[in-house]
């Protein structure tokens, strides 16, 4: 059975979907202004993780991740750039898709966007006023935070605590300075939309409940995302949907620990960050997911040249287990004991399940991958071989190697799509910032690898050459 710590309870508790075989889960996802650092790469990756695993041990997993497309940042950023906030957005979401897809994080089953689903963003927030939890005060709406019983009980805090707690900002127009904005009303020239509080626009947390609510329902299985969204976003979100029905929003929440680097948070504003679509020209996309699985999604981890070397030998010693393993097969014919290795197979499979079961423990569950490879080169070193035994040892690789979303077969050093597709979205950004030095440089490396780029008057084509 599937244990999983519940951030809500604090407590490691056995996941008990709300309809059996089923989990609906959501994670939040990036506000799309620039490209993601390795930082921000941590959820995508620790919960499809945790996705192809539910998935794995016989789930219907529906799950769930929306695009901010709207919000301070991309204004601003828009703003900088002189372009329109919609071309702003869909660049990084392309962007966001290329890096992602490249570290084979599987697209989510739906990905909302807040400028498609303000109909229901406001529609929940004007419901909410009806319900006495949310007031409007010159064009802004604000949720009335101390009318909701139970707000804090994710973070943990007292509402008295957080009343004098340093991040609460004073605002004159709130009736309390707890309450937070749903809704924004529009700065002159400000990208806006209709409501019946006037032209504005809806504020950080409410667009996660009116999405969940929407694409899942009232109740979901396991809501995820980074440890900082604790609070007070998920806490918002938490108060704005039960108190709008009632009912809890989510039964288990997951959070993740953060990149650290030289022991610091990586993040943009701190400006200490590697991103993403870098580091993966460095290291392969593979080494970099696995060196992320290497940890356990709540532990932090360090970020650091050496540790991602560590992983890539890691990675090559798997790797070439599995080859021999295959190139042993090729030449063996059916002969040798059987039994014993195949329990010792069943026994490794037994081991990472159980691993994976006590709140997704990718980092031990590797250790049984490293054991796995032992045996198999123990295996290997045997006078007879047979076919059978090889085999098992493939397809239990192949299995846990689908769970991770790390393959452990040699492949050709190819490029896939995505990451073409994300060089080439860089060549562009150069190409605009006036850096004709990293955009010739661009060009050179993907002519390396045999991609023909050609400028058309739609944009920029590509091919593979012969
Ligand atoms: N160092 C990190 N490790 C793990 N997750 C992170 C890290 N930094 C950000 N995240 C996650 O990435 C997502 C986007 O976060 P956010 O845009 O706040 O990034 P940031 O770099 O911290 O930016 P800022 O410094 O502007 O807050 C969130 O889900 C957040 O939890
Ligand atoms: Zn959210």
């Amino acid at each position: 059975m599937i244990k999983l710590f519940n951030s809500l309870t604090n407590k490691k508790e056995p996941f008990v979907p709300i309809e059996e075989g089923k989990v609906k889960m959501y994670c939040c996802g990036p506000t799309v202004y620039n490209y993601i650092h390795i930082g921000n790469a941590r959820p995508p990756i620790v919960y499809d993780m945790v996705r192809r695993y539910l998935t794995y041990r016989g789930y219907d997993v529906t799950f769930v991740s929306n695009f901010t497309d709207v919000d301070d940042k991309i204004i601003r950023a828009a703003n900088e750039l002189g372009e329109e906030v919609a071309a702003v957005a869909e660049r990084f979401i392309k962007a966001y898709y290329a890096d992602t897809c490249a570290l084979n994080v599987k697209e989510a089953d739906l990905h909302p966007r807040v400028t498609e689903t303000m109909d229901d963003i406001i529609a929940f927030i004007a419901d909410l006023e009806k319900k006495g939890f949310a007031y409007e005060a010159g064009g802004d709406v604000y949720f009335r935070t101390r009318k909701f019983n139970g707000y804090g009980k994710l973070s943990g805090q007292a509402l008295d605590d957080l009343q004098s707690g340093a991040r609460i900002e004073v605002d004159e127009r709130k009736e309390d300075p707890l309450d937070f904005v749903l809704w924004k009303a529009a700065k002159p020239n400000e990208i806006s939309w209709s409501s019946p509080w006037g032209e504005g626009r809806p504020g950080w947390h409410i667009e996660c409940s009116a999405m969940i609510k929407k694409s899942l329902g009232d109740t979901i299985d396991i809501h995820a995302g980074g440890k900082d969204l604790t609070f007070p976003h998920h806490e918002n979100e938490i108060a704005q949907s039960e108190a709008l029905t009632g009912k809890k929003l989510a039964n288990y929440w997951m959070h993740n620990g953060f990149v650290n680097i030289n022991n610091e948070k990586m993040s943009k504003s701190l400006g200490n960050f590697v991103l993403a679509h870098d580091i993966i020209q460095q290291y392969s996309p593979e080494v970099v997911r696995f060196f992320m699985l290497t940890a356990h999604y709540r532990t932090p981890i360090n970020f650091s040249d050496e540790l991602l070397k560590g992983a890539e030998a890691g990675l090559e010693r798997l790797k070439n287990t599995v080859a021999n393993l295959q190139h042993r097969l090729a030449e063996t014919a059916d002969m040798g004991a059987e039994e014993e290795w195949l329990e010792k197979i069943a026994g490794a499979k037994q081991r990472f399940i159980e691993e994976m079961d006590d709140d997704f423990n990718s980092a031990n569950a590797i250790s049984v991958l490293f054991d796995l490879a032992k045996e198999a080169n123990i295996y290997m070193s045997e006078a007879q071989t047979s076919k059978k035994v090889l085999n098992a040892f493939l397809e239990l690789f192949a299995e846990f190697g689908e769970v991770l979303g790390v393959s452990f077969t040699q492949q050709e050093e190819e490029l896939l799509d995505a990451e073409i597709e994300a060089l080439i979205e860089e060549r562009n950004v150069a190409r605009k910032e006036r850096n004709f030095a990293r955009a010739d440089e661009i060009r050179d490396l993907l002519k390396e690898k045999n991609i023909v780029l050609e400028d058309t008057p739609q944009g920029v084509r590509w091919k593979r050459g012969s």
